[in-house]
């Protein structure tokens, strides 16, 4: 599939649940969300028409995220019939990583090829603060059994926040000495308005490399991999890389390989995309899959040049993240 930018989309961020066993701040209100009805839901089944549709058509790589992934009863079954589909995509998952441990081998064993683990603090207090629940130590667990189990490369994201953690950056970086992982800073999107942190709470890239730079010599690491959303670099002698995710200061738009679906059945060309198209009704419409192909196509065509942040006409939608998948 290539769109009206002459990009081409082979990767699918397949959301299949909104809800969450943490709060984030950034990403979640403090009650929740509304309970969806079951019929609002994709079941697996249509997930998985959807999934294999989208492979027919190019794609290669599905990532499977939330709200929480790990919360919807049935995930692992789910992901062992994803990596069975013709076409053998790569099935990736992103996760908060409180239930890793419990999963990891089950995950491994059922074709999950491997993980990205979100962390924001490896301070219990501010995890408490930042995720409105505890949970620290389960996380470190889980990515211990990631690593043990071989759902790797294994990433961490960790969205710095000025006044709240983002004097952890140096933290974060330096468990690349030890650990072969990528340690990724992610700046703060805008992404629906209402949530905890400001603007002014922002911490950008600059300011994430040069946190980066007291640590040590940065040394850049190019990434030939097309569509890869991170600027990535290393720790003389560490084992793991660093990588930078500036979504919002310099994007990566250019380079975009990706749609979304989220778990209620909609299609969103963009990240940022206040229209969605309505996959569910027709999966529910017709058993014939041209329609369902028809929807994915025109999400594709409908895919922006890059997201208007920072520009006059930038307009936030009604979904937050948990909402999205990231
Ligand atoms: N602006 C923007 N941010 C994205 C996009 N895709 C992912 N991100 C953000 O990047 C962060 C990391 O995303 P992940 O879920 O780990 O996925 P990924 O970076 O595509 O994963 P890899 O396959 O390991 O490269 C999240 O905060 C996402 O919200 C995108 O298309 N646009
Ligand atoms: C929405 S979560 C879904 C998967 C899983 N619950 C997790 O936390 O990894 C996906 C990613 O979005 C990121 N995220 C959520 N809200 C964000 C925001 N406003 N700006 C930047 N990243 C955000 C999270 O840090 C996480 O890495
Ligand atoms: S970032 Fe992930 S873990 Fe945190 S509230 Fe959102 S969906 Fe849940
Ligand atoms: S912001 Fe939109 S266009 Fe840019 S990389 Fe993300 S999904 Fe693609």
């Amino acid at each position: 599939m290539r769109d009206t930018f002459g990009r081409q989309i082979d990767y699918l961020r397949l959301s299949i649940t909104d809800r969450c066993n943490l709060r984030c701040r950034y990403c979640m209100p403090d009650a929740g969300v509304p309970d969806l009805s079951h019929h609002d839901i994709l079941s697996y089944e249509e997930m998985l028409r959807v999934a294999r549709v989208a492979v027919d058509m190019g794609v290669r790589k599905i990532r499977v995220t939330g709200g929480e992934p790990l919360v919807r009863k049935g995930v692992i079954d789910f992901i062992a019939r994803l990596s069975a589909l013709p076409g053998r995509p790569e099935i990736t998952l992103t996760t908060n990583g409180l239930l890793l441990a419990d999963y990891a081998c089950d995950l491994k064993a059922a074709g999950l090829s491997r993980v990205n683990v979100s962390l924001d603090t490896l301070r219990p207090e501010r995890f408490l603060a930042i995720t409105r629940r505890e949970g620290l130590e389960p996380v470190l667990a889980g990515l211990e059994a990631a690593q043990r189990h071989g759902l790797t490369p294994l990433k961490i994201n960790m969205v710095p926040i000025a006044g709240v953690n983002a004097d952890e950056v140096a933290d974060f970086a330096r468990l690349t000495l030890k650990h072969p992982w990528d340690v990724r800073f992610i700046e703060f999107m805008p992404v629906a308005g209402d949530l905890d942190y400001g603007e002014k709470q922002r911490f950008a890239a600059d300011r994430i490399l040069g946190a980066l730079a007291e640590q040590g010599k940065l040394e850049p690491i190019s990434d030939s991999r097309p569509g890869s959303v991170a600027r990535l670099y290393r720790y003389d002698g560490g084992l793991g890389r660093i990588g930078v995710i500036s979504a919002v200061s310099r994007h990566f738009c250019g380079e975009c390989n990706r749609l979304r679906v989220t778990a209620d059945g909609r299609v969103r060309p963009c990240l940022f995309s206040v229209e969605e198209l309505d996959l569910r009704t027709v999966l529910r419409s017709s058993d014939d899959d041209i329609h369902l192909k028809a929807v994915l196509a025109s999400a594709v065509a409908a895919k922006p040049e890059k997201h208007l942040i920072g520009e006059s006409d930038f307009k936030q939608g009604p979904r937050h993240m948990h909402g999205i998948g990231g």
